[in-house]
């Protein structure tokens, strides 16, 4: 797969010909997006041109809403790795600015569409490209003049319930990760390295590897889990709290803290993710450390045995 960055207006010649384009931000590339992409790759491959899918460097409402603490589901490398494997061939990423949060619906379809040579475009029913009114699915053909054909994808719901990124933010941030992961058709994931933490893990008898996540990331809420951690390519069983550690501290701020199960080694400052399941219970104020370790023995054995019954999900 091709990653091509682009500025507003597109150039010509982005590729030699013509190209299937599926237009959408696709954040956490979730089963919507990935059955509009199937239909797209689909119609790809009946006319024998390559799948392009286009999508934005950062989320509109960034730039309309003014809204600097936007959430998202995936990095856009989260959502590059993602669109590689899902068999896309050309992969644009054109950068949201103001001026071009102004231009119109015709603007968009001469200057972005055409000059991406899309023989189709592949968009979900509610796609808009400009002010929502008038810069939608309804009036795309009017804009399009003949010059490409179009496919509309209607609503994808799951037990009756619209799949889309902003359900599935909800689901992560209420801790309901197994309904994120039926929306989403695979596990939230967060990735990272390996920060220092005041080394309390070791004293209790569970080393926690501390996660330096990226800050725009949908955090789980506060609670603990049943996770996967990947360490140097392996994933590992593991237990993950996401907390105030408020037995221990005193600051305001969230850990993320992984004790990876069978697994002794140091792994400061190296590259991990972790792969989220289930969340099994909220944070406790204990009246000291011993009654945190008895909790953690407790913890470990209820998600060993999670895992246990339920090795694939
Ligand atoms: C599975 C798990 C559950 C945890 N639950 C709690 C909790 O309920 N209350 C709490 O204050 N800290 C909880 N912690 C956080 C511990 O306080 C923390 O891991 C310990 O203080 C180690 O911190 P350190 O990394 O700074 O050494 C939990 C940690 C893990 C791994
Ligand atoms: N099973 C394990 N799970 C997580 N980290 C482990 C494990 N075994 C060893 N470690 C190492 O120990 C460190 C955590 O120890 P801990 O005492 O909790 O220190 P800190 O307070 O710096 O996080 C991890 O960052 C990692 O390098």
């Amino acid at each position: 797969m091709q990653e091509i960055h682009l500025t507003y207006p597109v150039k010509e010649d982005i590729t030699p010909g013509q190209v299937v384009l599926a237009l959408g931000f696709f954040d956490g590339v979730h089963m919507g997006h990935q059955h509009l992409i199937s239909v797209a790759k689909q119609e790809a491959r009946k006319k024998h041109l390559p799948l392009m899918v286009m999508t934005f460097d950062r989320h509109p409402s960034e730039v309309y809403a003014k809204n600097n603490d936007f959430i998202y589901i995936d990095s856009l490398k989260e959502k590059t790795d993602k669109m590689a494997k899902l068999g896309v061939d050309y992969l644009i990423i054109l950068k949201f600015t103001k001026s071009f949060s102004k231009i119109s619906g015709q603007d968009f379809v001469d200057n972005v569409i055409v000059k991406l040579k899309a023989a189709t475009v592949v968009a979900g029913f509610d796609y808009t490209y400009g002010p929502k009114e008038k810069a939608n699915m309804k009036h795309l053909p009017e804009f399009a003049k003949g010059r490409f054909n179009i496919i509309k994808v209607p609503k994808q719901t799951f037990e009756g319930k619209k799949i889309g990124s902003t359900e599935i933010r909800k689901a992560i941030t209420n801790g309901q990760m197994e309904l994120a992961y039926d929306l989403l058709g695979h596990h939230y994931v967060m990735s990272g390295t390996v920060g220092h933490g005041k080394r309390n893990g070791h004293k209790l008898g569970f080393p926690t590897a501390n996660l330096i996540w990226q800050d725009k990331k949908a955090v789980p809420k506060i609670g603990v889990y049943a996770t996967q951690t990947k360490v140097n390519g392996k994933w590992y069983n593991s237990m993950t709290s996401v907390g105030y550690n408020v037995t221990i501290n005193q600051e305001r701020k969230i850990y993320i803290e992984s004790n990876i199960f069978d697994f002794n080694e140091n792994i400061y400052d190296q590259p991990i993710a972790i792969k989220w399941f289930k969340y099994t219970r909220g944070e406790v104020k204990f009246d000291g450390l011993d009654s945190l370790k008895k909790q953690l023995e407790k913890d470990q054995t209820q998600i060993k045995d999670y895992f246990a019954c339920n090795l694939e999900k």
